[in-house]
């Protein structure tokens, strides 16, 4: 499978946020998009998520289980929020988003317990996501990623609030998504000790 972006110009408002923007992405392999502040990473992530229109280009997938042409249905967005209700417990926030989000072919997803374990976390499932440390609430909106499978991942600063361990975990679970064959997408300045990154560096749009 291979996710191709050709041509991606974007707007907000009034404004034209980047223009021209193509790569293409073969399973297995990473984009690292960089840039300033306001430069439009989540901007860029927002329109591959389907949750903004791009104002011209096109996003496609080749290659992909049939009836998918669109990456957005085959992909995990992490935004900067978690998107976890704090009042609910973390097992149940995550049996949410299982039960949500279902499986793409192709894959499955792991157990709450194992992906909670898989961040590091096992034993506090039980807790209010809302209880939880800034870091820990970060590494369970990573479990989130393990917990229904999408081939696609795409992260917005994935790794804002965690210590070196985390950003070292969290580097293992992109490897390791990446040999099964996935495609990951990332708006992060840490690097992600991957050999197999592509870069897209972000400028803003100049008028
Ligand atoms: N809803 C909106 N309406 C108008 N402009 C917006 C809207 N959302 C974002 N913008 C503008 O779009 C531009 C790109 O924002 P974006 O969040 O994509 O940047 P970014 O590179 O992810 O920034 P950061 O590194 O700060 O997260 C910014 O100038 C921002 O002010």
């Amino acid at each position: 499978m291979r996710l191709l972006a050709e041509g991606l110009s974007a707007r907000r408002g009034e404004d034209l946020i980047f223009h021209d923007i193509s790569f293409v992405l073969a399973a297995g392999e990473a984009l690292v998009v960089t840039g300033p502040n306001g430069s439009g990473k989540s901007t860029l992530l927002r329109v591959l998520a389907g949750l903004l229109g791009a104002e011209s280009g096109r996003i496609h997938l080749e290659g992909g289980p049939p009836g998918f042409e669109h990456p957005h249905e085959l992909s995990h967005y992490l935004g900067h929020r978690n998107a976890m209700k704090r009042e609910l417990t973390v097992e149940e926030n995550l049996s949410f988003w299982q039960r949500f989000l279902g499986d793409s072919p192709g894959g499955a997803g792991i157990a709450l317990d194992a992906a909670a374990e898989a961040v590091g976390l096992a034993g506090i499932t039980h807790l209010p996501f809302g209880y939880l440390s800034a870091g820990q609430q970060r590494r369970m909106a990573m479990a989130k990623l393990l917990v229904a499978y999408r081939p696609i991942w795409l992260l917005d600063e994935p790794t804002a609030a965690l210590d070196a361990g985390a950003d070292r975990l969290f580097a293992g679970l992109v490897a390791t998504h990446l040999d099964r064959g996935g495609i990951v997408i990332a708006a992060t300045h840490q690097p992600l000790g991957i050999e197999r990154t592509k870069a897209l560096q972000m400028t803003g749009f100049v008028h």
